[in-house]
């Protein structure tokens, strides 16, 4: 059970969906006095002020004078330039975290960018979203019964873990512990991060085409489900793919292996191997659960 009582400056950069839900699943578990709020765009942060979302909309350095706890939630891409603004206000109680897809570049870089203040920053990684983005699809049950990923650094002291852990349990999370970076990397790239690429690049396939685009008139429910995520934001997605180039890379080769098989059992017309091949993975989706929720 949580322990964690309130903090009372909760600093968010980057007002979105994941950032935003955050914020409002703390308020609504009443443990966070007042939320400041950065955002690079002004109608999307004064929509996030009217929404309740944060309390007040300030600088980037306002933030690190002022917050206990700062969560940064760009597009990962953007976050070397926020700790370069961050670190030289950075208060040495302050705790920074982020929600960032990938881990070990987003690591590496705070490294080189925080140098003597890395122990502050505490790396995490909320597996629940969706393909909305900006503040008006923020919601305070997101992360209810989901998982969040912290990857701790040897230099972070073992209190701003146990805090950051606590605040993901306040919002109705189960918080696992990764050692490895690169592990996490490898974990999402194969159930998030090529998933994506596949659902984003067969609505790309769909388009190109005027038969195809014909075609995308008459698709049921099966399209639907099979390409929810596909509209998810361009610019997080493109910044998760080049973060993860390498283990994204990976398997795409992997994939090229399996589609030349598949396509070599229906080209050989081997009715007995592509019943195994899709018994097997009906089996696996069916055995497969998101939580205990399912
Ligand atoms: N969407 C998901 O399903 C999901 C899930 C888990 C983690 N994440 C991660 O969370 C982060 C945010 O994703 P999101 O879905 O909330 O996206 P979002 O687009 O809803 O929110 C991002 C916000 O950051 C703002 N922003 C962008 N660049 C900025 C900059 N340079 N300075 C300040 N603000 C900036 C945008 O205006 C926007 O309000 C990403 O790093 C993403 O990888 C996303
Ligand atoms: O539900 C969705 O639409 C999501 O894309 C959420 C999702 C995922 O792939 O599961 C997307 C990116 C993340 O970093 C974590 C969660």
């Amino acid at each position: 059970m949580a322990m964690v009582e309130k903090i009372d400056v909760l600093g968010v950069i980057g007002v979105g969906l994941i950032g935003g839900s955050f914020a409002l699943g703390l308020k609504h578990a009443g443990k966070v006095q007042q939320v400041l709020g950065y955002g690079r765009d002004e109608k999307s942060i004064a929509q996030a002020r009217a929404l309740g979302l944060i309390d007040k909309s300030v600088s980037i350095a306002e933030i690190a004078q002022q917050a206990d706890v700062i969560v940064i939630a760009t597009p990962v891409k953007a976050f070397p330039n926020v700790l370069r603004e961050l670190a030289p206000h950075l208060r040495a109680e302050t705790i920074v975290s982020d929600v960032g897809s990938t881990k070990a570049e987003v690591i590496r870089q705070a490294r080189e960018i925080l140098g003597d203040k890395i122990g502050q920053f505490v790396p995490a990684h909320p597996i629940a979203g969706s393909h909305t983005s900006g503040p008006t699809a923020a919601i305070p049950d997101l992360f209810q019964d989901r998982n969040v990923i912290i990857t701790p650094l040897a230099e972070n002291s073992a209190a701003s873990v146990e805090l950051m852990t606590e605040l993901w349990q306040c919002c109705g999370a189960k918080v696992q512990l990764l050692a490895q970076s690169k592990d996490h990397d490898d974990i999402f790239a194969a159930v998030s991060h090529f998933p994506h690429f596949l659902a984003a690049s067969y609505m790309s396939f769909m388009e190109s085409d005027p038969v195809r685009q014909q075609a995308l008139k008459m698709g049921g429910t099966g399209f639907r489900d099979f390409t929810r995520i596909a509209a998810g934001s361009p610019e997080m997605w493109r910044d998760i793919f080049l973060s993860n180039q390498e283990a994204m890379l990976e398997q795409m080769t992997a994939f090229e292996k399996e589609f030349a098989y598949i396509r070599g059992l229906l080209e050989n017309k081997d009715a007995e191997g592509l019943y195994d091949w899709l018994d097997k993975a009906a089996k696996t989706r069916k055995e497969w659960k998101l939580l205990d929720s399912e």
